[in-house]
């Protein structure tokens, strides 16, 4: 079995080496243009999307492997508060895009994370930043869903599988890490 699931792994890594990197890479250039002008990063999803969310923006808040200064990334899925007073009033579709027009701003970068593409929360967010004029990067998998139509950019993962999925999310999250520490 763990055999099995390295392979897997290994199969769903080799397929996005040849068929994403030029997605990959401009996902980079979204990232790098948006930090260099001085917007800031919003990061949403559901599960093990929504810490994603959290790891990718303690990356920029933080640090990912070089001394830079502090960059400004928010995961919309870490206050609690927030989430259950927005579920509880709103509804759940509406968790993050109350969120998005509480805090994004025209050319914000907002990262949104479905390995479905079709998150109803994560729709209506996408939906409320691009209202706002804000920069959109899908990390998606399977057909890529409804993200395909209304992201900037929409990076599917070629698997169907969620944890394949989310395994090259990550991959990809600190790519766009490691682009930034470049530029400084
Ligand atoms: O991490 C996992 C499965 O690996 C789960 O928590 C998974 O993220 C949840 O089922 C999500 O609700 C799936 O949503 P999405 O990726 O389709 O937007
Ligand atoms: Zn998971």
């Amino acid at each position: 079995m763990v055999l099995n699931e390295l392979k897997l792994h290994q199969t769903t890594i080799n397929k996005v080496i040849e068929q994403l990197v030029p997605d990959i890479e401009k996902g980079c250039e979204l990232v790098k243009e948006s930090i260099l002008k001085g917007r800031k990063i919003l990061l949403a999803g559901n599960g093990g999307s929504a810490a994603d969310a959290q790891h990718i923006a303690a990356e920029f808040t933080g640090r990912f492997v070089k001394e830079r200064k502090a960059l400004p990334a928010i995961a919309l899925t870490v206050d609690t508060s927030a989430l259950t007073a927005i579920s509880n009033d709103y509804g759940f579709a509406n968790v993050f895009s109350r969120q998005i027009n509480a805090y994004a701003q025209e050319n914000d970068l907002f990262i949104a994370i479905s390995t479905s593409g079709n998150s109803e929360n994560i729709i209506s967010a996408i939906h409320a930043a691009k209202k706002l004029g804000c920069k959109i990067i899908g990390l998606s998998g399977r057909d890529g869903g409804q993200m395909n139509e209304i992201c900037d950019l929409n990076i599917v993962v070629p698997d169907d599988v969620t944890a394949r999925i989310q395994e090259m999310h990550i991959l990809i999250g600190h790519i766009f890490c490691k682009a930034v520490d470049d530029t400084f």
